[in-house]
């Protein structure tokens, strides 16, 4: 799969940044979002593949593109065994994030990035539209801390694994009013706190690399998020669990449906059964082969963000294979109509 579609992919999400990077700090939040759904979709379909987006911008009736169930790739297409030699191709499922963290990018905040994950088709979990409690750590804790123990305790397990004291750990939090308690006990227990605005998924994967100086990301954000995390964090080798919170109450702020009750009966009738269950990374991004790419919209901890020049931009991409076992960095200058220069810095 990634010797097939490793450039595409990392293409698909390279024009997803660059298309957003030129609404940043516009204020717009909608507009550049649009315009990396756009960018994104109309790259992917001048891939051969058999694709199916899993987790995207809503179901159909919310969203013209990129939405749940729809079908990219030329070989997806009605007329595609005029050009396709479907029979050979694996169809995949993706799950798509044109631009996490809208916020960032309208406001010309760092931590913005365009995100995909891609695996076999059935190897990423259709997470639903609903709130994830998470946990993400670093690969020395993978297995040790637990989604179910307190944050004391995870503090004190993360310790041990990373060989440094409590106070020497920092945490991401996102900035909500469901952290509150959260955020006092981390600070209690000694660790240092970072909140977030928004832009969980750059978090999670900050804990997937040592020299980040962010040591866990604990808290509830989206879950469509956390898929794509969750297959980061699994071919780093990293600590991912969440859990679906389907609590109004819980999380506070935000839209998640009615009430507790109804949306305990929305998920049976999406199949999940037991709303409590704790997923770990490898039961998200379950496939045998499962892909993440990410480019920096805006700057971040481990990536540049889209730096224009007359004529073109230079972009920073994130690449991280199960299927070769490695996390490439992709720099790449892009070179719009017939530039003048072609800038290195
Ligand atoms: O910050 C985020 C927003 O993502 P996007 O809409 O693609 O710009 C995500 O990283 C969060 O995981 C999540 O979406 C957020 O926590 C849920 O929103 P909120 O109700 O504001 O907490
Ligand atoms: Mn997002
Ligand atoms: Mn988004």
């Amino acid at each position: 799969m990634e010797n097939t579609l490793g450039l595409e992919i990392i293409e698909v999400v390279e024009q997803a940044a660059i298309a957003s990077a030129r609404l940043m700090g516009k204020g717009d939040k909608n507009e550049a979002d649009r315009v990396a759904v756009e960018a994104m979709r109309e790259r992917m379909n001048k891939i051969y593949m058999r694709g199916r987006i899993v987790i995207g911008e809503g179901e159909r009736d919310d969203a013209p593109m990129l939405y749940i169930g729809e079908e990219v790739g030329i070989c997806s297409r009605p007329d595609a065994a005029d050009f396709c030699n479907i029979e050979e191709l694996i169809e995949i499922d993706i799950a798509v994030d044109p631009c996490e963290g809208t916020n960032l990018c309208a406001y010309g905040q760092p931590g913005s990035m365009a995100v995909l994950a891609i695996s076999e088709k059935g190897g990423l979990f259709a997470a639903p539209d609903f709130y994830m409690k998470k946990l993400a750590a670093p690969p020395a804790a993978k297995g040790k801390v637990d989604i179910n123990k307190s944050a004391t305790e995870n503090l004190k397990i993360l310790s041990e694994c990373l060989d440094r004291s409590i106070d020497e750990l920092v945490v991401v939090v996102m900035k909500r009013d469901r952290h509150n308690d959260l955020i006092k006990e981390i600070r209690d227990a000694g660790a240092r706190v970072q909140l977030i605005s928004d832009g969980d998924v750059g978090a999670a994967i900050n804990c997937g690399f040592a020299g980040t100086n962010i040591h866990a990301l604990m808290g509830i954000g989206a879950a469509p998020e956390g898929v794509i995390s969750a297959a980061a964090l699994r071919c780093l080798g990293a600590h991912f669990q969440g859990q679906l919170i389907y609590d109004p109450e819980v999380v506070k702020t935000g839209l998640i449906g009615e009430s507790k009750e109804a949306n305990i009966a929305r998920l049976k009738e999406m199949g999940i059964t037991d709303p409590d269950k704790v997923y770990t990374a490898e039961e998200l991004a379950s496939g045998e082969t499962v892909l993440f790419a990410g480019t920096g919209i805006t700057p971040g901890n481990i990536m540049n963000g889209v730096r224009f020049f007359k004529g073109g931009a230079r972009t920073q991409t994130l690449v991280i294979s199960s299927q070769s076992k490695t996390a490439r960095f992709v720099d790449t200058i892009h070179m719009f109509d017939q530039p003048k220069i072609v800038q290195l810095h």
